[in-house]
């Protein structure tokens, strides 16, 4: 039990609890605290409201079930009441042998107590603070989310702190404003008194009096709740953003946001000096030869040291800014040229210059929109340099701003300070400043690219995307340009896409994309949402199209994210068939005058035992299998659909279980009641069996054998992973089964598992869809280290991080226990081989498995191993001379066996 006067409870709906008996002074019930869950898609978000504390209400973050949705609303109010806890007294409890150990109040110290309070006015849990957020709350007639009320404290040379507020939920041009407070000895009282300040600003103001009287729902909000729902929160808040007109600036208390930089000269454990390189402009900066203090509490990342260069904020060394990511800002440019009314500047890291003019004009011919480009200049600027800036953006009405690096940085990403604290932030800062304060033209509108989970980053999986500080450093960013908009009076817009995906990379691969830029934005299968509540990946052209389009939004500030729309419903993949369309168009046109057929790769194919011409009723099977494989068939399916409609040919659907359809009844029946397999065709199906046939032949090749004399145990490890037993040329055995969920530990997927577990969590009021998302996307070595790339975990698992080295461990651990298995069933082996992904490329993970197998006869030549190249189409061989069985890589080639099977099948060669 927490001690008193502590708050040591970890479950914070515990900690609020013992925080409103605190509080109330009385055992608390539950009239007096009350959750209401809402349930959102697969997700479930709760409001706790504290009868007992006025009737306060907050709101949590979105989570998986509704246990964790209560304890994150819980963690809110207990947030935004942490700093009154520690004054009040110890909670009441109701246990009677307790009560006599706590310290209580006598009789004359309770008097004493309520006199001081009422000389105050106020109980100690009611501060400025609180009352700020209750009124806030009712004028903007919803529970406040996460990062709306914004205080940000400085700290004073001569000591003392000065904080500031803003209260983004509040309308218009009133959401915009800063309200600063005095200056106070601590940080938490210098919160209070800009609250304080803010509150009596508010108060007294006419419309926003009558605004917090006017009874919820007199709003504009066209969401579907029923006035507690997340749609009717956003819905508000949206129009309320879109109405908020674009009258004068009204009068705000400005304070200094303008970033200085300066040296650190000296530098302590725990504080430190810096010498700015300007003046400041307060009259404690003269003090101690004009050197600034810095505490290590206000560095916000990285190691100080004497000599870095900082900002006068105290921010993070800003060494070797740039932007990394120039892809979507490459579209952006594309855009915005062939609309033809501008002037573009293209702002490119110097380090990494990808987009050239040349490179541009191809992509518009691409496009058919052939141009000189002469609307187009192009600079080299690094955004750490100021000076850089001043030419590309000085003239500018408008920047889109796109800047950003990888979220970890592994393989040298981050290097020479190419890193979240000063690309994400100070560098957006920075681009925003130089901007700003250049007076050549109006300034119209900046556009912020920043991502998907800013406001949610401390929530899952956000927190993991945040590992490296990337949505601290966004948050920010986004935060700075804010402040910056309101108090120059430009408008803003924060667009927070989800992860990148789709080209154009320099090989042009994702080439579908690239074209979607003549697309309507509607058709494109990006979901925009407000504020930071899309889910899913953002395709780059669509990502591209919304930031132009914010350009000329004539809004004062926009906030929203952008995702892709809905997640395995083939209804919902617009982008997806965007693209394919695109594709197949370009590919017909360009390439083929007649095409004999189109062969696809389909997942899961149920009992089919070769390729297939599609018809009507091979199209249900498909479809009705997309259960079984959610996460491909429903593509593959959407793949023959588009093709039918746009090339006018065969279409040959090539199946991942047809090779598997060997296995005898012992390695495919499930110990279930055999009617019921029987009815609803539980078994092993088997997948990767495309990629299983194909190295088949080329092993019985590199073996000098006849495909139906070879004996293989073939590892096909990717992102998906499966093994399987082959003799005689056929399946025996593989470990994938009734879906591509079982067996080898995946990128994303568990693999084997007990199947009570399942049971368990749906008993512990998972849905099934939750349980679906966890097995398959959650699970395998992302849920055990947070990295679904292998690179990734190898990396870390090089430098010994703990999850990672473990992850790595059970991954292959799965794969020797099911290699002994195999080595088992079969009555000879001639060769173990590895492919996909991992299996071609990683010479650790081949290491490992092969470890101390020797005495099976299993010995890898660790020189060949480390020396072998993937993608030696032939295959390497691995093993030492005295093997028993032989070890290759050989580079698996679905799409090549696909078009074989497809040609086979056309010409009747098929057996
Ligand atoms: N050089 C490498 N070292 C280690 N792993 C690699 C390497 N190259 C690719 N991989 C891994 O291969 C996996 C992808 O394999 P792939 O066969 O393309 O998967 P899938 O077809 O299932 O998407 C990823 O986990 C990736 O990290
Ligand atoms: C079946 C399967 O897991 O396929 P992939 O490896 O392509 O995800
Ligand atoms: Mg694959």
């Amino acid at each position: 039990m927490a001690q008193p006067g502590m708050t040591a409870a970890t479950d914070p709906k515990t900690e609020l609890n013992h925080f409103c008996q605190r509080y109330c002074q009385r055992p608390v019930t539950k009239a007096d605290i009350s959750y209401t869950t809402n349930k959102f898609g697969n997700q479930y978000q709760s409001i706790v409201k504290l009868d007992c504390i006025q009737g306060q209400e907050y709101a949590g973050h979105l989570c998986l079930n509704q246990k964790e949705a209560e304890k994150s609303a819980a963690e809110q109010a207990v947030m935004a009441f942490r700093p009154q806890m520690a004054s009040l007294p110890p909670p009441a409890s109701k246990d009677p042998k307790k009560k006599k150990e706590r310290p209580r109040l006598t009789p004359a110290e309770l008097a004493a107590k309520k006199a001081k309070q009422a000389e105050e006015g106020e109980n100690p849990a009611v501060t400025p603070k609180t009352k700020l957020n209750a009124l806030v709350m009712k004028i903007a007639k919803r529970y406040l989310q996460k990062g709306e009320t914004i205080y940000e404290t400085k700290t004073y040379a001569g000591g003392g702190h000065q904080a500031t507020v803003q209260l983004k939920a509040l309308p218009g041009e009133w959401g915009n404003r800063v309200w600063a407070g005095h200056v106070s000895s601590t940080k938490q009282k210098a919160e209070q008194s800009a609250a304080e300040i803010a509150l009596k600003q508010i108060s007294e103001d006419s419309e926003m009096v009558a605004e917090a009287a006017k009874p919820k729902g007199v709003g504009k909000g066209k969401g579907k709740g029923k006035g507690k729902g997340f749609g009717l929160l956003w819905g508000w808040d949206w129009n309320m953003m879109w109405g908020g007109g674009s009258g004068p600036n009204l009068p705000r208390e400005k304070v200094s946001e303008t970033p200085m930089t300066g040296e650190v000269v000296e530098w302590k454990e725990n504080f430190g000096w810096v010498k700015p390189a300007g003046e400041v402009d307060h009259p404690s900066a003269k003090q101690r030869e004009g050197k600034l203090y810095v505490s290590k509490k206000d560095v916000t990342s990285g190691n100080m040291a004497v000599g870095c260069k900082v900002s006068f904020m105290v921010y993070k060394d800003p060494q070797g800014l740039g932007a990394e990511e120039v892809q979507v800002g490459r579209l952006v440019t594309q855009r915005l040229c062939s609309m033809g009314r501008f002037q573009v500047h293209g702002v490119m890291d110097p380090r990494r210059v990808l987009c050239t003019k040349d490179r541009l004009r191809m992509d518009l011919e691409l496009l058919e929109k052939a141009q000189d480009l002469e609307n187009l200049s192009l600079f080299e600027a690094d955004t750490r340099d100021a000076a850089a800036l001043l030419e590309p953006l000085s003239s500018a009405a408008a920047v889109v701003c796109t800047t950003g690096v990888p979220a970890f940085g592994i393989s040298g990403q981050w290097e020479k300070g190419n890193h979240p604290e000063t690309v994400d932030h100070f560098g957006v800062k920075n681009v925003a400043h130089v901007w700003s304060s250049a007076e050549k033209v109006p300034k119209r509108r900046f556009v912020l690219m920043s991502s998907i989970g800013v406001t949610r980053r401390d929530g899952f999986p956000y927190n993991i995307l945040n590992g490296g500080g990337v949505l601290d450093a966004k948050a920010r960013g986004e935060e700075a340009v804010a402040q910056m908009a309101s108090a120059e009076g430009f408008g803003v817009t924060v667009v927070r896409p989800g992860q990148l995906f789709g080209g154009p990379y320099e090989n042009n691969r994702y080439l579908g994309t690239l074209f979607q830029l003549d697309k309507d934005i509607n058709t494109r299968g990006v979901s925009v949402q407000p504020g930071d509540t899309a889910v899913g990946d953002t395709l780059r052209s669509s990502l591209a199209g919304v930031l132009v389009r914010c350009l000329f939004s004539s809004q004062p500030q926009l906030e929203f994210s952008a995702g892709s729309e809905g997640s395995l419903l083939p209804g919902s993949s617009n982008g997806h068939r965007a693209a394919l369309e695109v594709k197949l168009r370009i590919l017909s046109r360009l390439e083929f005058n007649s095409l004999a057929a189109v062969g696809h790769r389909v997942v899961h194919g149920e009992t089919f035992t070769r390729a297939t011409l599609v018809n009507e009723e091979v199209l249900e099977r498909i479809e009705r299998a997309g259960r079984l494989a959610p996460m491909h068939n429903p593509w593959n399916l959407l793949g023959i659909q588009v093709a039918q409609e746009t090339l006018k040919c065969p279409q040959v659907a090539v199946f991942d279980t047809a090779f598997h359809q060997t296995m005898p009844p012992e390695a495919y029946m499930y110990a279930l009641p055999h009617e019921l397999c029987e009815k609803h065709g539980l078994r092993k199906y088997g997948f990767h069996g495309t990629s299983y046939l194909y190295i088949v032949s080329k092993a019985a090749k590199a073996l000098q054998k006849p495909v139906k004399e070879v004996n293989l145990i073939v590892c096909h490890l990717g992102s998906g992973a499966s093994m399987c037993a082959i003799q005689a040329g056929q399946c025996i055995d593989t470990t994938m089964g009734f879906t591509p969920l079982e067996g080898l530990v995946m990128g994303t997927r568990c693999g084997d598992l007990d199947p009570a577990v399942p049971l368990h969590l749906i008993e512990l009021g998972y849905s099934t869809e939750e349980v679906s998302e966890l097995l398959n996307k959650h699970s395998g070595l992302k849920g055990l280290c947070g990295f679904s790339d292998n690179r990734d975990v190898e990396a870390r698992f090089r430098t010994g991080e703990h999850r990672a080295q473990l992850a790595k461990r059970i991954q292959v651990y799965r794969t020797r226990k099911h290699l002994g298995s195999y080595l088992v069933a079969l009555n000879r082996v001639d060769a173990l081989i590895f492919t996909g992904g991992v299996g071609e490329n990683s010479p650790l993970h081949r290491s490992l498995v092969c470890e101390g197998l020797e005495r099976l006869g299993i010995q890898l030549d660790e020189e060949a191993n480390q020396a072998a190249e993937g993608r030696c189409t032939g295959g390497t061989a691995l093993h030492k001379p005295a093997s028993k069985t032989e070890i290759w890589v050989i580079p698996t080639d679905e799409e090549l066996s696909i078009a074989q099977q497809t040609a086979d099948l056309l010409a009747g060669n098929v057996e």
